[in-house]
């Protein structure tokens, strides 16, 4: 079987996950590089990391991403993997083989798990570095699980100790998510999951790094905030003549206990990273670049047409404002990043919008970008509810959205005023220009996120601009 076969499957397999954030558009796998090998797997199992370079072509010309695809090449096919496998090819160093996913493979992530506990010696690990703090013995008998969300990147949990985070799309730098998660853990923040470790691909020829992987602390007891707003809207929805706040699950409480978290988090990172006041040209230029992201929303989403003078006035007037302050924010946040745990709130994910290179996102920000995001999810959560509810007649539709605006408002302010109240501000003026504009620069943000991964829930980013621009 040639290269044409393990072209072909690896396109098809690509194409299919849901880490790959090239679907909508034209593209082709341009190569694949072997950039490691993991140590000591028993005999008939070869462990690789391989980068897979997809290539896009349009009229603006040509583009390149690189993923990262952690395979196992067995010498026999494995029953236990047949949802994970990837194809059956002949392997230019292992030979003819059955490649899996190896992130669905125990026996392979068991090696990946002893590599953070025994980083192999330079001479065995080729480029691969790993990693690891002190403080922590890993669990070295957990067992391996693919975590099956909806994810940018692939987790992996190891028993109930240990959560390895493997980065899908990857460019030279460092990686935020392992930054801030180093700082925070550094800092004893009670609002992360500690870090443990994690993994680097170095290429001494060009002096460049690739952070590849992160290893941190399992949240044993975390329940995903998303989820439990659904649930309290469900609440809610299921009482038809009661409001939010008489309503069993009501989640005003933990909406404030939530911006205290993220209070905390902002001082912390704008203790540890650099904070930085900005004259009226920055603001100018953070005008220009949302309305460069709305120019270029409008080509994926022709839906967002009807905003777009509405969204110009609101960036517009952003301009009035002659200073900004800046700092390491979160930068994707929402309520899919936030865990509710024991001890109180996590937030998770510092990686920043997928969307955006790496070196963007590592640029400071304002902290209404993170409020914004907050935000944004008391709004989703509802609108997401009502239209999963199935079939119901007009005066219960109606109801419907009467209830889910009145749950994203209580959610909203109960959020808002304890975030301020914890920082000891409160939300001025120049704030409400800078939310104002978050808000709409997050929501034209989702409908291009929405008509590429889940079209079905276009509507809602859109329904939420309708109703604000
Ligand atoms: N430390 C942790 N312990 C337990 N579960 C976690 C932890 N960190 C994240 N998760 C869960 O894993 C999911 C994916 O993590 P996340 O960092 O958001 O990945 P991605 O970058 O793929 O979006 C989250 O929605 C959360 O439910
Ligand atoms: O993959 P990430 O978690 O980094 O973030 C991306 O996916 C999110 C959805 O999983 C998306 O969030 C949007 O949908 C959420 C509900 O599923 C909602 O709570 C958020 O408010 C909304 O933005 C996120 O924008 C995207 O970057």
């Amino acid at each position: 079987m040639s290269d044409e076969t393990r072209t072909h499957d690896l396109t098809t397999w690509i194409g299919e996950a849901r880490w790959f954030g090239g679907k909508g558009r034209e593209w082709s796998l341009a190569g694949v590089r072997r950039v490691g090998e993991l140590p000591d797997a028993p005999p008939g199992l070869r462990v690789s990391i391989d980068l897979a370079e997809v290539a896009y072509r349009s009229e603006q010309g040509e583009e390149s991403e690189l993923y990262q695809l952690p395979l196992a090449f067995y010498s026999e096919p494995q029953e236990r993997l047949a949802h994970a496998l990837v194809g059956e090819w002949d392997d230019s160093s292992f030979g003819h083989t059955f490649v899996y996913d190896a992130l669905h493979d125990r026996e392979s992530m068991a090696l990946w798990l002893r590599a953070f506990a025994a980083p192999p010696s330079s001479t065995d690990r080729g480029q691969l570095a790993f990693h690891s703090l002190p403080g922590h013995d890993l669990d070295l008998e957990a067992h391996s699980t693919l975590f099956s969300g909806e994810q940018s990147n692939s987790s992996v949990a190891f028993g109930e100790d240990a959560l390895m985070k493997v980065f899908r799309k990857v460019t030279p730098g460092v990686n935020p998510d392992v930054a801030i998660h180093q700082v925070l853990t550094e800092a004893g923040s009670t609002h992360v999951a500690s870090l443990y470790g994690w993994l680097d691909l170095v290429d001494e020829e060009t002096n460049t790094t690739i952070q590849l992987a992160m290893l941190q602390q399992f949240l044993r007891t975390a329940s995903d905030g998303w989820d439990l707003a659904l649930a309290s809207v469900r609440n809610l929805f299921a009482e038809a003549d009661l409001h939010a706040d008489e309503v069993g699950g009501d989640f005003a409480g933990e909406a404030a206990r939530l911006g205290v978290a993220l209070a905390e988090v902002h001082a912390d990172l704008a203790a540890h990273f650099p904070v930085e006041e900005r004259d009226a040209d920055a603001v100018g230029a953070l005008a220009s670049a949302m309305e460069g992201r709305l120019e270029a929303a409008l080509e994926v989403v022709p839906g967002l047409a009807e905003h777009e003078a509405g969204l110009r006035a609101t960036y517009a007037r952003l301009r009035d404002l002659d200073r900004v302050e800046v700092q390491q924010v979160h930068g994707d946040l929402h309520l899919g990043q936030t865990l509710r745990t024991a001890r109180g709130w996590k937030i998770v994910d510092f990686e920043g919008e997928p969307a955006k290179p790496l070196a963007e996102r590592l640029k400071p920000d304002s902290v209404w970008r993170d409020v914004a995001g907050m935000i944004r999810s008391f709004d989703y959560a509802p609108r997401v509810v009502a239209l999963t509810a199935g079939d119901y007649d007009a005066g219960e539709a109606d109801q419907r959205t009467y209830r889910a605006a009145e749950w994203s408002a209580r959610n909203r302010e109960a959020f808002l005023a304890a975030y301020t109240a914890k920082r000891g501000d409160d939300v001025d003026a120049a704030a409400t220009l800078l939310l104002d504009a978050y808000l709409a620069d997050k929501a034209v943000y989702e409908a291009v996120y929405e008509a590429r991964n889940r079209p079905g829930w276009l509507s809602i980013p859109l329904a939420a601009l309708g109703e604000t621009s």
